[in-house]
């Protein structure tokens, strides 16, 4: 049981949203030193954005303390992401920073705050309930994901959530007890390896998903520092020859940070 601050939870989410995008490097993504597959993005425009959203991350926390996971609360919380998805674009100049951030985030300050737990397996069963509730005011305009959903059934960000996100549940099991840089860089590639990242398949195609998860799993699975596996390198060079970019990895990866330093 913890007793939340609102404002000191919705810093923490901020604070993970910035920790991701000055991790370096990450193939395909914006880091520190490079702007990965992107023409329209770079690290500082990814700060103001994370700065934007601490107020609604607050606002979420807020409705949310010691309610019950059920459809008024989905509704509300989805009412509030929508503003900051707003709030998103008038930081970025209509730049899409971090709406996949929005919702996972979003969802899991939420369920904090209405739980008041900090216990790993319970956050993610409040998500898995809370995601799957419908928001019957949701946009209808046709988003990416719903472009791939229908293209090749991928399930995008929202299944993610809807399944307790068990991709993160890998990336953090993956040497649980460890802080190192290349255990972040190799949950990085946990995630890279297992998402079916609809940022990638809008660009691309099915088959170049399968090949950056392939390439992926090779690196994580090989014991040299991930840095100096040559591998990485032809990872790097094939982001940059699709010109792909894991976004939602990027949010998910954000989202393990934040989990991993709940306490
Ligand atoms: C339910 C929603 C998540 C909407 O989902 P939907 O799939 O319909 O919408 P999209 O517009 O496609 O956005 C989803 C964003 O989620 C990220 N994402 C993609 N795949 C996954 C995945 N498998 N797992 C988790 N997350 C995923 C991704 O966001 C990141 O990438 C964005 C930047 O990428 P970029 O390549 O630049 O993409 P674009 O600019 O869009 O295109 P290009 O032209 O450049 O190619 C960046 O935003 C990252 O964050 C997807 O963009 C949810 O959003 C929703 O319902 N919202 C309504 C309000 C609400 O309820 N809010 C939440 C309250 S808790
Ligand atoms: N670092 C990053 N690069 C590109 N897209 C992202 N979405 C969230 N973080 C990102």
């Amino acid at each position: 049981m913890i007793e939340t601050n609102y404002l000191q939870l919705a810093q923490q989410a901020v604070i993970a949203l910035k920790w991701e995008v000055s991790f370096s490097p990450k193939p395909g993504l914006v880091d520190a030193i490079s702007n990965g597959s992107h023409t329209d993005m770079n690290i500082d425009l990814f700060y103001r954005s994370a700065d934007s959203l601490l107020s609604g991350f607050e606002e979420m926390i807020r409705v949310s303390y010691q309610q019950p996971l059920d459809v008024k609360l989905r509704e509300e919380i989805g009412r509030i992401g929508r503003i900051a998805e707003k709030n998103m674009f008038k930081a970025t100049n209509g730049v899409n920073t971090h709406k996949g951030a929005i919702w996972s985030l979003g969802l899991l300050v939420s369920v904090i705050s209405s739980l008041q737990t900090d216990d790993l397996e319970q956050i993610l069963t409040g998500v898995k309930k809370l995601s799957r509730l419908q928001d019957k005011f949701v946009t209808k305009t046709k988003t990416h994901g719903m472009v791939t959903q229908q293209k090749y059934a991928l399930t995008g960000a929202k299944g993610e959530a809807q399944s307790g996100f068990v991709n993160v549940s890998k990336a953090l099991s993956f040497q649980a007890e460890s802080d190192t840089y290349d255990t972040w860089m190799r949950r990085l590639l946990v995630l890279y390896s297992n998402v079916n990242d609809t940022n990638i398949v809008y660009r691309s195609n099915l088959q170049t998903l399968q090949e950056f998860q392939r390439l992926s799993s090779e690196i994580v699975r090989s014991s040299t520092s991930v840095i100096d596996n040559p591998q990485f390198k032809t990872l790097q060079t094939f982001t940059k020859e699709k010109n792909i970019s894991p976004g939602g990895c990027a949010d998910l990866f954000a989202a393990s940070y934040f989990l991993k330093h709940l306490n």
